[in-house]
């Protein structure tokens, strides 16, 4: 089976300290990835590398078999490369159904300055209805996100993501700073994603984690040290010795 993504030696340091060593991954489409590992330990500067908002010090990114490492962030989320963030970039005086409705037509390269106007194109409400309905934010759709609880605003952080059409979808903890009561909302929703979709979830939830993935990548210390199943991962000596801290501080290199 060809890849639809795969990074190749992807590699990145800071000064001294090497927070992604000799890197290689490749998933296929519909797959569901989750990328864990302990804090510090690179995960999102991995998404980072990945999605282009920074550069790698070595190794490529490929889409679709298309070399994209030299492509920026912008140009890689047109090719379907999009991810989300571990904070939430949303305006709490706009609606859910604005903030996708908005990313639709930006997608479109359509002029948005009157939002009003394209209520009423069906093909542009249709859509967001769909997105928003796949996220379970139908019945908030027309709330200001400020009024809306933070599960639901994580959701619409994923939702704007959709609405840009990935092919590969890279979510930095969905579930970051959202209370337990919460959880259940944000999983049934990442279970209702498009089937051809390939995802890669970094999470701490390891509920969540178990309960999504069909794969688990352990990375610590910039380095995959583990590629399996869930069910494996927790026996896993070198996971384990991560977790317990031998791993925690990234390695300095020489
Ligand atoms: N722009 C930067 N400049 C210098 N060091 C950085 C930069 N970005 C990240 N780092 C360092 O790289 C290491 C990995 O950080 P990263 O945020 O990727 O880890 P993480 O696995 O996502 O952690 P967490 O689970 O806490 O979010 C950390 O030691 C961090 O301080």
């Amino acid at each position: 089976m060809s890849d639809l993504f795969r990074v190749e030696g992807l590699s990145k340091s800071f000064g001294g300290l090497a927070v992604s060593r000799n890197v290689d991954l490749a998933m296929g489409a519909g797959e569901r990835l989750a990328l864990i590992g302990p804090n510090g330990a690179g995960k999102t500067t991995f998404v980072n590398l990945v999605t282009g908002q920074i550069r790698p010090s070595a190794g490529r990114v490929i889409l679709g078999g298309e070399d994209v490492t030299g492509l920026g962030a912008v140009r890689r989320v047109r090719k379907g490369l999009v991810r989300t963030f571990q904070v939430t970039r949303l305006f709490s005086d706009m609606t859910p159904e604005e903030h996708v409705t908005l990313t639709v037509l930006r997608r479109e390269g359509r002029a948005a300055r009157i939002l009003g106007r394209f209520r009423g194109d069906p093909a542009v409400s249709g859509e967001v209805e769909g997105i928003l309905g796949t996220l379970g934010l139908l019945e908030v759709a027309r709330r200001k996100v400020r009024e809306i609880a933070y599960g639901q605003q994580r959701l619409l952080e994923i939702a704007i993501a959709l609405a840009l059409r990935p092919k590969v979808l890279l979510l930095d903890e969905p579930a970051a700073g959202v209370p337990s009561s919460e959880t259940p909302r944000i999983e049934q929703a990442l279970g209702h994603l498009p089937p051809s979709l390939a995802v890669l979830m970094i999470e701490h939830d390891m509920d969540l984690v178990f309960r999504f993935a069909k794969r688990v990548v352990v990375l610590a210390a910039g380095e995959i040290i583990f590629e399996g199943l869930p069910a494996q991962v927790a026996a896993n000596e070198k996971v384990r010795e991560a977790y317990l801290g031998n791993y925690a501080h990234a390695r300095r290199v020489a």
